[in-house]
């Protein structure tokens, strides 16, 4: 199981509930191509700046609401999952998430292959402002999956979230290995104020020797946030310093609230 840190500090790995069965998915190269047009809209010049600036970019209505409803329907289709986790068992708060299991279903397949193909640009500078020795990352995710699938990270992590009334995420980070692919992305498929009250998705910052800031994401249902996975680059007098970063969910006061957490490296 991959890791996932907790808030403070790392947590025994959950036990998986493995399931057998895959769902019949469709990743042909229309629907990658599909993947792309629906990002084409957006202006990724600001989003970058975004990310450079907050650790954080929204995509404002990725998906519709039709889709949201076709995703957040599949929680209760057990084919397309790997295994449940009921985070209240691992002490990572309370509610329940579920992990896909390969083939993706094709609308998210084909998410996850765009959205790397965007974010790679980012990634790659942030790695060039670390002055890191890492690798630089691969433009297409499919070899990012073959360096993570070398390395034994062999499961997907793209991921459904259902929460309901009391229920809640502490803060953490995704990061499941060594291969750790800095960006996520997160979509509420959810509307708030109608579906669910409460439950907001909340990224903190914490710069070096300073106390911790806390930004609430203005999510709509569809909308997609493009998150920090663990640090981001800041410019300083003295070159660039690691900001680090963590998410978490508040508590969700009424209703129901569906996620679809993308993660581009797999798991361990
Ligand atoms: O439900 C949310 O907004 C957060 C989901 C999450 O932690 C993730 O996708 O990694
Ligand atoms: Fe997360």
């Amino acid at each position: 199981m991959g890791k996932r840190l907790a808030c403070a500090a790392q947590v025994a790995l959950p036990l998986d509930v493995e399931t057998s069965a895959t769902p019949a998915g469709l990743a042909g190269s229309d629907t990658d191509s599909a993947g792309e047009a629906s990002l084409r809209r957006y202006d990724w010049t600001a989003v970058e700046s975004q990310l450079d600036r907050q650790g954080w970019g929204l995509l404002p209505r990725l998906l519709d609401a039709a889709q949201c409803q076709q995703i957040a329907a599949m929680y209760d289709e057990a084919a397309h999952f790997r295994s449940r986790i009921q985070m209240q068992r691992h002490a990572f708060g309370r509610g329940e998430y579920q992990y896909f299991a390969y083939p993706l279903p094709a609308l998210l397949q084909a998410l996850r292959t765009a959205l790397y193909a965007r974010l790679q640009p980012v990634a790659e500078q942030w790695r060039q402002q670390f002055t890191s020795t890492a690798p630089p990352w691969p433009a297409q995710h499919a070899a990012l999956l073959a360096q993570c699938h070398a390395a034994g990270q062999l499961r997907p992590t793209p991921l459904l979230l259902r929460y309901g009334a009391d229920d809640y995420n502490c803060l953490h980070q995704d990061l499941y290995g060594a291969l750790v692919f800095p960006l996520q992305v997160i979509v509420l498929l959810s509307q708030p104020g109608e579906d669910f009250d409460g439950g907001e998705l909340v990224l903190t910052e914490q710069r070096p020797r300073m106390q911790s800031r806390a930004q609430v994401l203005p999510l709509q249902r569809g909308d997609a946030a493009i998150i920090a996975v663990r640090e981001r680059p800041v410019q300083g007098t003295r070159g660039s310093y690691r900001v680090q970063h963590r998410h978490g969910v508040s508590t969700v006061l009424r209703g129901q609230r569906h996620t679809l957490g993308i993660v581009f490296h797999d798991a361990e």
